[in-house]
């Protein structure tokens, strides 16, 4: 009868590659002689591979974070169409404690990588952006839950497409996100109307914007509002993408180029 591990020994069968995420030297290091292309995908590259991606958030959905890291891998060359690889990941704690086959295939792209390096504003940006989204989120204004809109980079078209709502307290200051106080001055004006304008840098440009994007073609999920289609529409009419945290969900949602990319929950950060 066979064993657990003969059974077992498919799932690693026949790869091209193996994606150790976040993996301590001893891991890497084991894996040297595997005879298959290692990448490394983590946020930093501690263990010094050849071929590593850089995760820009720690993505607690296992399946945002194995497409980051396949179209990553294949934006970057590590590995191509049709190829199958094997991901070792954790779940639960922080040593590897899972293993996902999957093929490397055009069709599983879902933009995610695209969303951080291929956007106009620079990734840094992007991901602090993001980060005040999540923590606005998991905190709400004063315990009440908040909504917000970041259109990040083409600030210039952006302010085209939109007119103010209210003074922009921005107006004269060179401010960037992912300053703290200016985390706190984000999180202050969020309970006001309007979106946040960001530069392809990461300084805000304004706040209290009404967008004005055409619509037209633009085909955002059923059930969101206003701000969630004037996030999504304006990613079509300009090179920006849109961080939304919704007021009525609680999620934040990415949009580019008119479409949805990715959708997290900020309570699992
Ligand atoms: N075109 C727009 N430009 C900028 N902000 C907008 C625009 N439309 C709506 N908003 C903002 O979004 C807020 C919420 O609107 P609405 O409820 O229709 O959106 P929603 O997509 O359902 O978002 P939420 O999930 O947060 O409720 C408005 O009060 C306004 O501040
Ligand atoms: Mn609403």
């Amino acid at each position: 009868m066979a064993t657990l591990r003969d059974s077992l020994g498919s799932l690693v069968a026949d790869v091209d590659g193996l994606f150790l995420f976040s993996p301590s030297a001893s891991v890497y290091e084991r894996f040297d002689d595997s005879g298959v292309t290692r990448v490394v995908i983590a946020a930093e590259n501690g263990v010094e591979a050849d071929a590593f991606v850089e995760l820009p958030l720690g993505f607690e959905n296992v399946r945002d974070r194995i497409k980051f890291g396949v179209e990553g891998a294949m934006e970057r060359g590590f590995v191509a169409e049709g190829d199958m690889v094997v991901c070792s990941l954790s779940m639960f704690g922080d040593d590897a404690d899972s293993l996902v086959r999957v093929r490397v295939d055009e069709s599983m792209r879902s933009g995610i990588y695209d969303l951080f390096i291929d956007s106009r504003a620079e990734p840094g940006v992007v991901r602090d952006v993001f980060e005040v989204a999540i923590d606005l989120g998991k905190k709400g204004q004063k315990g009440k839950p908040v909504g917000a809109l970041f259109v990040v980079g083409d600030a210039g078209k952006v302010m085209n497409k939109s007119r103010p709502l209210s003074y922009n307290p921005f107006e004269k200051s060179h401010v960037h996100v992912g300053d703290p106080i200016v985390n706190v001055m984000l999180k202050e004006f969020s309970r006001l109307d309007g979106a946040f304008v960001v530069s392809d840098s990461g300084k805000i440009v304004s706040a209290y914007r009404y967008l004005e994007p055409s619509a037209e073609g633009v085909d955002i999920p059923k059930g969101l509002g206003a701000r969630h289609m004037a996030g999504g529409a304006i990613t079509r009419d300009t090179n920006a993408i849109a961080i939304v945290l919704s007021e009525s969900d609680g999620m934040v949602r990415a949009f580019k180029g008119g479409d949805l990319i990715l959708e997290i929950d900020p309570e699992e950060y």
